[in-house]
């Protein structure tokens, strides 16, 4: 997959591209409605016997036309975002900068610099796509918008089977902020997944008898509501069982310390992995994150929650 950055205002000529059936839309997560849409546009492509593309945009919208000065994270920050996409079989992926005057051109000129200028034949996206200034172009104003300069398909509302809700990255995120990663597995259609790297902790782990691998993030991941999972954990392209605790051990660090934490303990494992590069793929949540009045409790109930992750495990 080739991979175009691409800036506003765009010195890209039609003839730089085959051409190309798109898809249009933010895609955080690349979750089961993103994947409809994706593949869509791939199919579309085969038929046609042209190339397929993705567009997507960075930052999030929400940084430029946000209020709020908040720090954004993501459930697929754009490194992974990449991989997935590639995955699905896509020719081209664009990345658009989401800068303010971008945001600001009217539908007509997204229509015309960004899906005609870039020798698009065809264009794919949700029902509920919009672009150009205040969102105003639809997946109604797009054939007007098209000049007949390319064909267009909408692809209709994927719900969540338990709910009937629609599969969204907003609804993905309210499930991590509840902890709720087994339906977020659902809604990905994968398990929610991080990368980071392995590094010291207080040592206690050890003493206790669990000893962890402390996981520093290496980007801006949405993280689950505090408590205790079970998770998978891959080392050197292989995968171990394990619990994690991502929260800020009341039982042992002053109420004033604010650092989150996040501690794997993998069953069956033995070796020293600090700075180590590994993947934690999050299945299902065990509990709250607890204060303990002394060490043997801790102790039990993490043994617990061992026994509960390897039940887990086995059934699943
Ligand atoms: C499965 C699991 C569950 C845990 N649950 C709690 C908890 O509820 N409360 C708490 O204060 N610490 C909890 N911890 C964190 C332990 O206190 C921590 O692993 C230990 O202090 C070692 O920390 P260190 O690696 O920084 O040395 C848990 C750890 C694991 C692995
Ligand atoms: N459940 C779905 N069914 C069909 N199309 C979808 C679905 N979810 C998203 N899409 C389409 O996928 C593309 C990307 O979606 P987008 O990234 O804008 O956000 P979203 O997943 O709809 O979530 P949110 O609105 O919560 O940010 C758009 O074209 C959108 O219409």
């Amino acid at each position: 997959m080739k991979v175009i950055t691409v800036h506003h205002p765009h010195s890209i000529s039609k003839n730089d591209f085959p051409p190309l059936v798109l898809a249009l839309g933010y895609f955080d997560g690349v979750h089961k409605g993103h994947q409809r849409v994706i593949r869509a546009a791939v199919e579309e492509a085969k038929e046609q016997d042209v190339s397929s593309a993705v567009m997507t945009f960075d930052p999030h919208p929400s940084v430029v036309l946000g209020h709020k000065h908040k720090h954004i994270h993501y459930i697929t920050p754009l490194e992974d975002k990449k991989e997935i996409i590639k995955e699905l079989g896509v020719d081209y992926l664009f990345i658009v900068r989401f800068t303010s005057e971008f945001a600001n051109l009217t539908p007509q000129d997204f229509v015309d610099q960004y899906i005609i200028g870039l020798n698009v034949r065809h264009v794919v996206a949700g029902y509920d796509y919009s672009y150009g200034r205040m969102g105003k172009g639809t997946m109604e104003t797009l054939p007007f918008h098209s000049r007949d300069m390319f064909g267009s398909t909408t692809v209709s509302k994927l719900t969540d089977a338990d709910l009937d809700l629609k599969v969204s990255s907003s609804l993905i995120r309210e499930n991590l902020k509840e902890g709720d990663v087994s339906r977020v597995k659902n809604l990905l259609g994968r398990p929610f997944k991080m990368k980071g790297t392995v590094i010291h902790g207080d040592k206690r782990g050890r003493k206790i008898g669990f000893p962890t691998a402390n996981i520093e993030l290496s980007d801006d991941y949405l993280t689950p509501k505090v408590g205790v999972y079970a998770v998978r954990m891959k080392i050197h392209d292989k995968w171990f069982d394990g619990v994690c605790n991502i929260g800020y051990k009341p039982t042992f660090k002053n109420p004033d310390d604010y650092s989150l934490t996040i501690e794997v303990h993998l069953f069956d494992f033995h070796t020293s992995i600090y700075g180590e590069e590994v993947f934690i793929e999050w299945y299902d949540r065990i509990r709250d994150e607890q204060k303990f009045s002394g060490i043997e409790e801790l102790i039990s109930q993490i043994q617990k929650d061992k026994d509960q992750a390897i039940d887990y495990f086995t059934k699943n």
